[in-house]
């Protein structure tokens, strides 16, 4: 679903991300774990093309990204959605407003932007919130706006950043499952980046352990817990699991 090939980029002549390739399979939720300043984020915003690499190549459902106009970029990211850590909601729009702006942005059909918006809202559970502003909603309530923003256009991806880092544990809980619900009952793939093993534990397949803007490993995830291949990659893991043990 997702293939970068020798993707590598660097920010004011600082190596951030360093030929990596990797692959996202269609279905999965695929997870990304580093320490603070690994290149997650970065390697994130690569997949759609909100950070241009400086080499390599990205493709997306076939298409290679690297390759198009910003007429067609724009076109391909209709089928990519988004979420961030701070929801990125537009403050003077109400909760409908703000699903629909992604509709008329992607010029969908205007006599269907309704009917589609309140589809989202009601996914998410909010479309009674419809006429609410940013400001008059918890994080979760936020998270869930922004989710239903992301799916507007129908993407067979969703990239996910940090979605539940601003959360507690039971509102970040219930965001998880959403998203899981979206990766099971619309069989979107999801990309999801984290520095908490129990986020991705929760609900990965398998995840992309990145150090210094490298791949260190890609691991399948089992009920229990890592399947680790080789001895390197569990110890970090483990330095990972205990990470997130503590600051549960
Ligand atoms: N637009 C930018 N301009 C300059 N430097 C940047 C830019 N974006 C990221 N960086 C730098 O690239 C490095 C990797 O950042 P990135 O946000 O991808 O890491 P991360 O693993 O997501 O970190 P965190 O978990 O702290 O969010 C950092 O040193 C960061 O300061």
């Amino acid at each position: 679903m997702i293939s970068l090939h020798k993707v590598s980029k660097s920010f004011t002549g600082v190596p951030v991300i360093q030929s990596i390739s990797l692959s996202i399979a269609r279905g999965y939720i695929h997870g990304i774990i580093g320490a603070s300043g690994a290149g997650k984020s970065t390697l994130l915003r690569l997949m759609n093309l909100l950070e241009t690499p400086d080499a390599g190549t990205v493709e997306v459902n076939g298409q290679n990204l690297t390759a198009l106009n910003s007429k067609q970029l724009r076109e391909a990211r209709k089928s990519i959605g988004m979420i961030f850590q701070h929801f990125n909601l537009i403050a003077n729009k109400t909760v409908y407003e703000n699903v629909a702006v992604a509709l008329e942005l992607a010029k969908y059909p205007k006599d269907n932007c309704r009917k589609r918006a309140m589809e989202c809202l009601q996914f998410v559970g909010l479309e009674s919130f419809q006429a609410k502003y940013p400001a008059q909603l918890s994080g979760g309530q936020k998270q869930r706006v922004a989710i239903a923003r992301a799916l507007a256009n129908h993407p067979h991806v969703l990239l996910c950043d940090e979605p539940t880092s601003s959360l507690d544990p039971h509102t970040s809980a219930e965001i998880l499952t959403v998203l899981a619900d979206i990766n099971q009952r619309l069989g979107v793939t999801i990309v999801l980046v984290s520095h908490e093993m129990e986020v991705i534990k929760s609900i990965c397949n398998r995840v992309t352990v990145l150090t210094e803007g490298t791949v260190h490993e890609t691991l399948d995830i089992v009920p229990k817990g890592i399947q680790a291949t080789d001895r390197s990659a569990n110890h970090f893991v483990q330095q990972l699991m205990r990470d997130g043990d503590q600051d549960a």
